[in-house]
């Protein structure tokens, strides 16, 4: 096809688009995907392990397709026309994702919360099947389309070439996880003001459709190589000739073949077949691969999820828990360079052999190593959190209304208090309370699996209050807030994000859910007012105690007190990075030289093949997560991260064993190689053709041609 060559600096101007392109399909696809796991959970309101499940199927199909994607690349409709076919597609996908997190549209009694929940399930799901088919159908196109970009004498060019689009899929990567949880984070919408997924998922929707056009922008430039008939076809079809050939010749009389596979000589191009042997013994290393992804795909959801549970604060700075993300590919951009221009040339100095599989076997023992680490910050954030009371047991805490500190005597034990910040843990269904003197007899009963507060009454004799409070910690890194009213008059709270109404004389208000930062609630009585500022961390609830002594005024600050129902988060989001140092430390060591292992060993034929192959590792890796969780069913969190990091070095061990046996080849030289014995082969043939034509005056039509394909 005719096309419009232009160079710059030595490079082809057309890999600029193709560059440009990847750089914003990477940020459309991972700017979705870091929201993704909290989209289920927050707005589809499906629990942990479904939003896990569901996150890491969409993640396999994501790199499931790119077979699709390689066939129809060379056997139908070419790269370039495939790339633009499935961006189409991919954009769909994005748009439906961003309309399917409007809660507005099916918010018909305006509550906030989506009413038909089945629209924006199947909606989600027709979008994230669209994105993964788009995704992964361009994921092995738009790399070779860059590298067929160049010539034969451009090695250099087209080396420089991989790396930058490395950098780019980083580069995308690392903005979109730091913008998308932004967008999140923003309150929108029409009835009323939720969490904007919707724009989350846009902005990733409308970076697609740039790539898109980036890509159509570049058409006149680009060397547009015809599909070349389907490799994969022909290597199958190679294959399962071989593997019949063998089974009809399988009784002891015939002579065995040094390799199952020259059991397709009979039919089949000795090169072809030479080709075929070189990618399956590559494809046999891959086995044990999909285990790192397993493990390194968990960044987007067990440990997403994990920084939930945890302290956001980094100065002034608040980092959301999807934002976390963000530390990969900031390493990435800085240990690539590191790795090849220091590392790696003094791991030579050293006179060590570094060879690509020895690197790949260290890759995934950083990468288990980052799962004990996350497995030690889990311990650490389980130690911070409630013990909630089990089936079989209930919780109660006091709060005295009055403001004398009262003798309180549950079964035999005494307490002298104002208020209880703990929750006493009881088995019985029934207790029987003494307070004061003269003791006031009450027997309470408790509900089963709960947590309640006991509000003791200013005149002990009056009726006593049972409220019942929050038994899990508030999600999303909210604060659950109430006020209990102590005084004899009615009292209105309210904070410019909520308003906690009108709280009668000794009752209590519903809980709020309020944001992390400095809060300042305005308390009504008629017309005195009082101001009371706090400060809330994440994950926290608080019962605000307003007292029958409460002066309205500059002074009321100090009269109201908190009760601190759920600690905040304490544990800090910083623990993090350590994991994320090794696991990004084993990427660059696993991922980045696996790409480059699975091209240098691959026949020229089939570099495409072998990419289509190793994306293929990540999809089973994805797997992976769903069948252990799925199967192991943990009770704690870190159990399950040491289970991972266990397999992962067992499968480890097994790697290492097969790398060893591994023998590097160059695959252009093999192929060079055979070229040169048909030549030669041809050559004599042609003679002994010559001689048969002269002597029985006719040609074998069939083994000529065979000859000019050779
Ligand atoms: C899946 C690949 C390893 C690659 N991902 C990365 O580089 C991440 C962002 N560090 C990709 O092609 O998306």
């Amino acid at each position: 096809t005719s096309f419009i060559f232009k160079e710059v600096c030595g490079y082809p101007l057309s890999i600029f688009f193709i560059v440009v392109n990847e750089f914003c399909e990477r940020f459309s696809y991972y700017g979705m995907r870091a929201v993704l796991v909290l989209y289920f959970k927050y707005f589809l309101r499906w629990d942990d392990d479904l939003a896990t499940s569901i996150y890491h199927t969409f993640v396999a199909l994501c790199y499931l397709t790119p077979i699709l994607g390689a066939i129809v690349a060379d056997s139908w409709l070419g790269k370039f026309k495939t790339i633009i076919y499935l961006s189409i597609v991919y954009a769909i996908g994005q748009v439906a994702m961003a309309v399917s997190a409007i809660h507005d549209i099916t918010d018909t009694d305006r509550d906030g919360t989506p009413d038909n929940m089945t629209f924006h399930v199947v909606l989600s799901m027709v979008g994230l099947f669209l994105i993964a088919l788009g995704t992964g159908g361009i994921k092995p196109c738009v790399a070779a389309f860059g590298g067929d970009q160049f010539s034969d004498h451009q090695d250099r060019q087209r080396r420089t070439f991989f790396s930058v689009f490395y950098l780019c899929i980083n580069g995308g990567s690392l903005l979109s996880t730091i913008i998308t949880p932004i967008l999140r984070a923003q309150d929108c919408g029409i009835h009323s003001q939720q969490k904007c997924y919707s724009l989350a998922f846009g902005v990733p929707a409308a970076l697609m459709l740039v790539a898109l056009v980036v890509f159509i922008v570049g058409s006149g430039m680009y060397y547009k190589a015809e599909p070349q008939g389907n490799i994969m076809l022909d290597v199958c079809k190679c294959i399962g000739f071989a593997i019949k050939n063998r089974y009809r010749h399988r009784s002891n009389q015939y002579p065995k073949r040094q390799h199952w596979m020259d059991w397709a000589e009979e039919k089949y191009d000795k090169l072809l077949i030479a080709q075929i042997k070189m990618v399956l013994k590559v494809l046999f290393l891959y086995i044990p691969l999909p285990m790192f992804w397993t493990l390194f795909d968990q960044k987007g959801s067990r440990w997403t999820l994990q920084a939930t549970t945890m302290n956001g604060y980094f100065g002034s700075l608040v980092i959301q828990p999807d934002q976390m993300q963000t530390v990969n590919p900031i390493l990435i951009l800085t240990l690539v360079p590191i790795m090849d221009s220091v590392i790696y040339p003094l791991i030579n100095k050293c006179g060590l052999n570094f060879t690509p599989l020895k690197r790949m076997t260290v890759g995934m023992l950083l990468a288990a190593i980052a799962f004990v680490c996350a497995a030690l910050v889990q311990i650490e954030i389980d130690k911070t959190l409630p013990t909630f009371p089990s089936t079989s047991q209930s919780q109660l805490k006091l709060l005295n209304m009055g403001s004398e500190t009262v003798t309180i005597k549950i079964f035999n034990d005494f307490f002298v208090l104002q208020a209880s910040n703990e929750y006493f843990t009881f088995e019985a269904g029934q207790i029987n309370i003494s307070v004061g003197h003269p003791e006031v007899r009450n027997t309470i009963s408790l509900a089963k699996g709960q947590r309640q507060t006991l509000l003791i009454p200013l005149t002990i004799t009056d009726e006593w209050l049972m409220t019942d409070d929050i038994t899990s910690k508030p999600q999303e890194g909210n604060n659950a807030i109430r006020f209990v009213n102590g005084m004899k008059t009615a009292v209105n709270v309210s904070i410019p994000a909520a308003n906690f109404g009108l709280i009668e004389p000794f009752s209590y208000s519903n809980y709020s859910l309020i944001k992390n930062g400095k809060v300042t609630f305005t308390l009504w009585s008629g017309s005195q007012s009082c101001e009371y500022s706090t400060d809330f961390g994440f994950g926290s609830s608080y019962t605000f105690f307003i007292p029958s002594t409460l002066v309205f005024g500059p002074n009321c600050q100090e009269s109201i007190t908190a009760a601190e129902d759920i600690k905040p988060n304490s544990v800090h989001m910083a623990l993090q990075i350590p994991q994320y140092f090794f696991i990004t430390a084993g990427e660059v060591m696993f991922s980045v030289t696996g790409l480059e292992f699975s091209y240098s060993q691959a026949p020229s034929n089939m570099k495409a093949v072998l990419q289509a192959g190793w994306l293929f590792t990540v999809a089973i890796g994805n797997f992976i997560v769903l069948i252990v969780a799925e199967l192991a069913k943990l009770p704690k969190q870190w159990a399950e991260y040491v289970l991972f990091a266990s397999l992962l070095v067992a499968v480890c061990f097994i790697f290492s064993i097969m790398a060893y046996f591994y023998t590097y080849i160059d695959p252009a030289e093999i192929e060079a190689q055979f070229k040169k014995n048909v030549n030669e082969d041809d050559e004599d043939n042609k003679h002994k053709l010559q001689k048969t034509e002269r002597s029985n005056g006719k040609i074998n039509v069939t083994k000529l041609s065979y000859y000019n394909m050779a």
